[in-house]
Protein backbone atom coordinates (compact mmCIF):
# COMPACT_ATOMS: atom_id res chain seq x y z
CA UNK A 1 0.00 0.00 0.00
CA UNK A 2 1.17 3.43 -0.47
CA UNK A 3 0.31 6.03 1.87
CA UNK A 4 0.39 9.69 0.93
CA UNK A 5 0.58 11.32 3.91
CA UNK A 6 -0.13 15.30 5.41
CA UNK A 7 2.15 16.59 1.90
CA UNK A 8 2.28 19.92 1.04
CA UNK A 9 3.79 21.44 -1.85
CA UNK A 10 4.29 24.93 -2.94
CA UNK A 11 5.52 26.66 -5.82
CA UNK A 12 6.68 30.25 -4.79
CA UNK A 13 3.07 31.76 -3.64
CA UNK A 14 0.67 28.90 -5.40
CA UNK A 15 -0.27 26.15 -2.60
CA UNK A 16 -0.44 23.80 -4.82
CA UNK A 17 -1.18 20.58 -2.09
CA UNK A 18 -2.53 21.59 1.15
CA UNK A 19 -1.58 18.08 3.58
CA UNK A 20 -2.69 15.76 1.21
CA UNK A 21 -3.35 12.49 2.74
CA UNK A 22 -5.16 9.59 1.23
CA UNK A 23 -3.87 5.28 0.41
CA UNK A 24 -4.06 3.58 -2.82
CA UNK A 25 -4.48 -0.01 -1.41
CA UNK A 26 -2.51 -2.98 -3.16
CA UNK A 27 -5.18 -4.63 -5.74
CA UNK A 28 -6.97 -1.79 -5.93
CA UNK A 29 -8.02 0.58 -8.90
CA UNK A 30 -7.61 3.97 -7.27
CA UNK A 31 -9.41 6.79 -9.75
CA UNK A 32 -8.07 10.27 -8.82
CA UNK A 33 -10.46 13.11 -10.23
CA UNK A 34 -10.69 16.50 -9.88
CA UNK A 35 -10.89 20.10 -12.31
CA UNK A 36 -7.81 21.46 -14.30
CA UNK A 37 -4.95 22.56 -12.09
CA UNK A 38 -6.60 20.97 -8.91
CA UNK A 39 -3.52 19.13 -8.01
CA UNK A 40 -3.23 15.70 -9.89
CA UNK A 41 0.25 15.75 -11.76
CA UNK A 42 1.77 17.90 -8.90
CA UNK A 43 0.78 14.82 -6.26
CA UNK A 44 1.86 12.26 -8.59
CA UNK A 45 5.16 13.57 -9.33
CA UNK A 46 5.50 14.02 -5.39
CA UNK A 47 4.24 10.12 -5.57
CA UNK A 48 7.49 9.08 -8.02
CA UNK A 49 9.73 11.13 -6.39
CA UNK A 50 10.55 14.12 -9.10
CA UNK A 51 9.18 16.34 -6.74
CA UNK A 52 10.28 17.29 -3.36
CA UNK A 53 7.28 18.18 -1.00
CA UNK A 54 7.47 21.26 1.18
CA UNK A 55 6.30 18.80 3.91
CA UNK A 56 4.65 15.35 4.27
CA UNK A 57 5.34 12.17 2.61
CA UNK A 58 4.71 8.73 0.88
CA UNK A 59 5.46 5.45 2.28
CA UNK A 60 5.04 1.94 1.04
CA UNK A 61 3.64 -0.51 3.28
CA UNK A 62 4.67 1.81 6.12
CA UNK A 63 8.10 2.96 5.48
CA UNK A 64 9.46 5.71 3.47
CA UNK A 65 9.77 5.10 -0.58
CA UNK A 66 12.94 4.59 -1.48
CA UNK A 67 14.72 5.90 -4.65
CA UNK A 68 15.14 1.77 -5.31
CA UNK A 69 11.44 0.80 -4.72
CA UNK A 70 10.73 3.87 -7.35
CA UNK A 71 12.64 2.12 -9.63
CA UNK A 72 9.58 -0.69 -9.68
CA UNK A 73 7.30 2.11 -10.13
CA UNK A 74 5.55 2.33 -13.29
CA UNK A 75 4.42 5.84 -14.13
CA UNK A 76 2.62 7.70 -17.49
CA UNK A 77 3.44 10.96 -17.26
CA UNK A 78 0.92 13.65 -18.71
CA UNK A 79 3.76 14.77 -20.85
CA UNK A 80 3.94 11.81 -22.96
CA UNK A 81 7.62 11.25 -23.80
CA UNK A 82 8.27 8.34 -26.65
CA UNK A 83 11.38 8.74 -29.13
CA UNK A 84 9.35 9.26 -32.21
CA UNK A 85 11.88 8.14 -34.63
CA UNK A 86 12.47 4.84 -32.93
CA UNK A 87 10.52 1.77 -33.67
CA UNK A 88 7.74 1.06 -30.91
CA UNK A 89 8.55 -2.84 -30.00
CA UNK A 90 12.44 -1.69 -29.86
CA UNK A 91 11.59 1.25 -27.78
CA UNK A 92 9.63 -0.45 -25.15
CA UNK A 93 12.27 -3.48 -25.07
CA UNK A 94 14.50 -0.71 -24.65
CA UNK A 95 12.77 0.84 -21.67
CA UNK A 96 12.23 -2.62 -19.90
CA UNK A 97 16.36 -2.72 -20.04
CA UNK A 98 16.68 0.39 -18.62
CA UNK A 99 14.60 -1.13 -15.86
CA UNK A 100 16.59 -3.66 -15.03
CA UNK A 101 14.93 -6.94 -17.89
CA UNK A 102 17.29 -9.16 -19.26
CA UNK A 103 17.60 -8.68 -23.47
CA UNK A 104 15.06 -11.68 -23.68
CA UNK A 105 12.73 -11.13 -20.70
CA UNK A 106 12.28 -7.11 -22.31
CA UNK A 107 11.32 -8.84 -25.72
CA UNK A 108 8.54 -11.47 -24.20
CA UNK A 109 7.46 -8.49 -21.85
CA UNK A 110 6.96 -6.50 -24.95
CA UNK A 111 5.46 -9.03 -26.96
CA UNK A 112 2.73 -9.73 -24.48
CA UNK A 113 1.81 -6.42 -23.85
CA UNK A 114 1.77 -5.21 -27.84
CA UNK A 115 -0.81 -8.05 -28.28
CA UNK A 116 -2.59 -7.54 -25.33
CA UNK A 117 -3.08 -3.89 -26.08
CA UNK A 118 -3.94 -4.57 -29.98
CA UNK A 119 -0.58 -3.33 -31.16
CA UNK A 120 1.18 -5.94 -32.21
CA UNK A 121 0.61 -5.19 -35.67
CA UNK A 122 2.88 -1.96 -35.75
CA UNK A 123 5.44 -3.31 -33.45
CA UNK A 124 8.20 -2.16 -36.33
CA UNK A 125 6.58 1.03 -37.14
CA UNK A 126 8.04 4.12 -35.19
CA UNK A 127 6.18 6.17 -32.69
CA UNK A 128 5.89 9.05 -35.04
CA UNK A 129 4.11 7.14 -37.56
CA UNK A 130 1.26 5.90 -35.37
CA UNK A 131 -2.50 7.82 -34.58
CA UNK A 132 -2.54 9.80 -31.45
CA UNK A 133 -4.76 6.85 -30.00
CA UNK A 134 -2.25 4.04 -30.44
CA UNK A 135 1.03 6.14 -29.32
CA UNK A 136 -1.37 6.73 -25.91
CA UNK A 137 -1.57 2.54 -26.36
CA UNK A 138 2.30 2.48 -27.17
CA UNK A 139 3.03 4.74 -23.88
CA UNK A 140 0.48 2.44 -21.64
CA UNK A 141 3.12 -0.81 -22.97
CA UNK A 142 6.39 1.34 -21.46
CA UNK A 143 4.75 1.87 -18.49
CA UNK A 144 4.03 -1.60 -17.61
CA UNK A 145 6.74 -3.42 -19.29
CA UNK A 146 9.09 -4.12 -16.28
CA UNK A 147 5.74 -5.66 -14.47
CA UNK A 148 5.85 -2.60 -12.03
CA UNK A 149 5.11 -3.23 -8.56
CA UNK A 150 3.30 0.44 -7.68
CA UNK A 151 1.57 1.87 -11.51
CA UNK A 152 0.84 5.54 -11.22
CA UNK A 153 -1.06 6.83 -14.41
CA UNK A 154 -1.41 10.24 -15.69
CA UNK A 155 -4.66 10.45 -17.92
CA UNK A 156 -4.41 6.99 -19.26
CA UNK A 157 -7.47 6.90 -21.33
CA UNK A 158 -7.64 10.37 -22.89
CA UNK A 159 -7.70 10.08 -26.23
CA UNK A 160 -8.49 6.69 -26.80
CA UNK A 161 -11.32 4.75 -28.42
CA UNK A 162 -14.00 2.52 -26.12
CA UNK A 163 -12.26 -0.66 -27.50
CA UNK A 164 -8.42 0.48 -26.56
CA UNK A 165 -10.02 1.86 -23.08
CA UNK A 166 -11.44 -1.89 -22.78
CA UNK A 167 -8.09 -3.24 -23.73
CA UNK A 168 -6.57 -0.80 -21.25
CA UNK A 169 -8.51 -1.64 -18.33
CA UNK A 170 -8.21 -5.47 -18.40
CA UNK A 171 -4.70 -4.93 -18.13
CA UNK A 172 -5.07 -2.48 -15.35
CA UNK A 173 -7.31 -4.84 -13.53
CA UNK A 174 -5.25 -7.86 -14.34
CA UNK A 175 -2.36 -5.84 -12.93
CA UNK A 176 -4.56 -4.82 -10.00
CA UNK A 177 -5.62 -8.58 -9.53
CA UNK A 178 -2.05 -9.25 -8.64
CA UNK A 179 -1.75 -6.95 -6.02
CA UNK A 180 -0.76 -4.16 -7.92
CA UNK A 181 -1.96 -0.35 -6.68
CA UNK A 182 -2.67 1.44 -9.38
CA UNK A 183 -3.70 5.16 -8.98
CA UNK A 184 -4.99 7.09 -12.36
CA UNK A 185 -6.42 10.40 -13.36
CA UNK A 186 -8.66 10.85 -15.37
CA UNK A 187 -11.46 13.76 -16.08
CA UNK A 188 -13.93 10.60 -17.82
CA UNK A 189 -16.37 10.42 -14.68
CA UNK A 190 -18.09 7.35 -16.04
CA UNK A 191 -15.52 5.63 -16.85
CA UNK A 192 -13.69 6.53 -13.44
CA UNK A 193 -17.12 5.30 -11.73
CA UNK A 194 -17.25 1.74 -13.99
CA UNK A 195 -13.64 1.09 -13.18
CA UNK A 196 -12.43 1.98 -10.04
CA UNK A 197 -12.84 0.57 -6.30
CA UNK A 198 -11.46 3.60 -4.41
CA UNK A 199 -11.87 7.10 -5.40
CA UNK A 200 -10.23 10.41 -4.48
CA UNK A 201 -11.49 13.68 -5.00
CA UNK A 202 -9.28 16.70 -5.32
CA UNK A 203 -9.97 20.27 -5.80
CA UNK A 204 -7.18 23.31 -5.49
CA UNK A 205 -5.45 21.20 -3.90
CA UNK A 206 -7.34 19.72 -0.95
CA UNK A 207 -8.54 16.48 -0.75
CA UNK A 208 -12.13 16.62 -0.69
CA UNK A 209 -13.42 12.90 -0.29
CA UNK A 210 -11.20 9.87 -0.69
CA UNK A 211 -11.80 6.22 0.26
CA UNK A 212 -14.02 3.01 -1.59
CA UNK A 213 -16.27 4.57 -4.19
CA UNK A 214 -19.62 2.90 -2.65
CA UNK A 215 -18.83 4.20 0.65
CA UNK A 216 -18.26 7.81 -1.19
CA UNK A 217 -21.90 7.33 -3.04
CA UNK A 218 -23.48 6.77 0.38
CA UNK A 219 -21.88 9.39 2.64
CA UNK A 220 -21.68 12.39 0.33
CA UNK A 221 -25.13 12.33 -1.26
CA UNK A 222 -28.59 12.87 0.05
CA UNK A 223 -30.84 9.77 -0.07
CA UNK A 224 -32.86 9.83 -3.46
CA UNK A 225 -35.76 7.27 -4.35
CA UNK A 226 -37.01 6.32 -7.30
CA UNK A 227 -41.10 5.76 -7.86
CA UNK A 228 -42.47 4.08 -10.98
CA UNK A 229 -46.37 4.21 -10.69
CA UNK A 230 -49.59 3.26 -12.84
CA UNK A 231 -51.15 6.35 -10.89
CA UNK A 232 -50.69 9.77 -10.93
CA UNK A 233 -47.32 10.99 -8.87
CA UNK A 234 -48.25 14.30 -8.08
CA UNK A 235 -49.27 13.59 -4.14
CA UNK A 236 -45.63 13.50 -3.33
CA UNK A 237 -45.49 16.85 -3.70
CA UNK A 238 -47.64 17.76 -0.40
CA UNK A 239 -45.92 14.97 1.60
CA UNK A 240 -43.62 16.08 4.76
CA UNK A 241 -40.06 15.36 4.59
CA UNK A 242 -39.90 14.98 0.92
CA UNK A 243 -38.53 17.12 -1.85
CA UNK A 244 -39.59 16.18 -5.29
CA UNK A 245 -36.40 16.00 -8.04
CA UNK A 246 -37.92 15.16 -10.97
CA UNK A 247 -41.62 14.06 -11.59
CA UNK A 248 -43.43 12.60 -14.90
CA UNK A 249 -46.61 10.91 -15.62
CA UNK A 250 -46.25 7.94 -13.04
CA UNK A 251 -42.65 8.16 -12.17
CA UNK A 252 -40.84 10.27 -9.66
CA UNK A 253 -37.69 11.08 -8.51
CA UNK A 254 -37.52 12.55 -4.93
CA UNK A 255 -35.12 12.95 -1.66
CA UNK A 256 -36.32 11.78 1.47
CA UNK A 257 -34.59 10.01 4.50
CA UNK A 258 -35.03 5.91 4.84
CA UNK A 259 -38.04 6.28 7.37
CA UNK A 260 -40.17 8.50 4.79
CA UNK A 261 -39.24 6.71 2.05
CA UNK A 262 -40.99 3.78 3.35
CA UNK A 263 -44.20 5.59 4.50
CA UNK A 264 -44.19 7.07 0.85
CA UNK A 265 -44.06 3.18 -0.48
CA UNK A 266 -46.95 2.41 1.87
CA UNK A 267 -48.89 5.13 0.22
CA UNK A 268 -48.28 4.52 -2.66
CA UNK A 269 -49.46 0.65 -2.62
CA UNK A 270 -52.50 2.25 -1.10
CA UNK A 271 -53.51 4.43 -3.72
CA UNK A 272 -52.79 1.81 -6.57
CA UNK A 273 -50.48 0.06 -8.52
CA UNK A 274 -46.22 0.63 -7.69
CA UNK A 275 -44.62 -0.98 -10.40
CA UNK A 276 -41.02 -0.11 -9.03
CA UNK A 277 -39.59 1.28 -5.95
CA UNK A 278 -35.86 2.01 -6.12
CA UNK A 279 -33.30 3.89 -4.18
CA UNK A 280 -31.43 5.86 -6.65
CA UNK A 281 -27.68 5.47 -7.05
CA UNK A 282 -25.85 9.02 -7.58
CA UNK A 283 -23.51 9.26 -10.34
CA UNK A 284 -19.80 9.90 -9.89
CA UNK A 285 -20.50 13.37 -11.69
CA UNK A 286 -23.18 14.16 -8.81
CA UNK A 287 -21.16 13.30 -6.20
CA UNK A 288 -18.05 15.04 -7.27
CA UNK A 289 -20.51 18.29 -7.60
CA UNK A 290 -21.48 17.96 -4.06
CA UNK A 291 -17.67 17.04 -2.77
CA UNK A 292 -16.35 20.06 -4.27
CA UNK A 293 -18.78 22.77 -4.05
N1 LIG B 1 6.25 23.60 -12.02
C1 LIG B 1 5.26 24.39 -11.61
N2 LIG B 1 5.47 25.69 -11.35
C2 LIG B 1 4.49 26.51 -10.90
N3 LIG B 1 3.22 26.11 -10.71
C3 LIG B 1 2.94 24.83 -10.97
C4 LIG B 1 3.94 23.90 -11.43
N4 LIG B 1 3.34 22.68 -11.60
C5 LIG B 1 2.05 22.85 -11.26
N5 LIG B 1 1.81 24.11 -10.88
C6 LIG B 1 0.51 24.65 -10.40
O1 LIG B 1 0.04 23.79 -9.38
C7 LIG B 1 -1.37 23.60 -9.48
C8 LIG B 1 -1.70 22.13 -9.65
O2 LIG B 1 -1.32 21.70 -10.97
P1 LIG B 1 -1.41 20.19 -11.45
O3 LIG B 1 -0.71 20.09 -12.78
O4 LIG B 1 -0.95 19.28 -10.37
O5 LIG B 1 -2.99 20.01 -11.66
P2 LIG B 1 -3.80 18.80 -12.32
O6 LIG B 1 -4.88 18.44 -11.35
O7 LIG B 1 -2.89 17.72 -12.75
O8 LIG B 1 -4.48 19.51 -13.58
P3 LIG B 1 -4.89 18.93 -15.03
O9 LIG B 1 -6.17 18.17 -14.85
O10 LIG B 1 -5.10 20.19 -15.82
O11 LIG B 1 -3.75 18.10 -15.53
C9 LIG B 1 -1.82 24.47 -10.65
O12 LIG B 1 -2.26 25.69 -10.14
C10 LIG B 1 -0.55 24.63 -11.47
O13 LIG B 1 -0.60 25.85 -12.19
Amino acid sequence: MIAIDHVTKRFGERLALDEVTFEIGGGRLTGFVGANGAGKTTTMRVILGLLRPDSGGVTLDGRAVTPGDRRRFGYMPEERGLYPKMKVAEQIEYLGRLRGLTKVAAAGATAELLARLELDARANDTVESLSLGNQQRAQIAAALVHDPEVLILDEPFSGLDPLAVDAVVGVLQERAARGVPVLFSSHQLELVERLCDDLVIISAGTIRAAGAAERLRTDNSTPAWELLTGEDSGWLRAEPGVLVREFGAGWALFEADEATAQRILRSAVGRGSVVSFTRSRPSLAQIFTEVVK
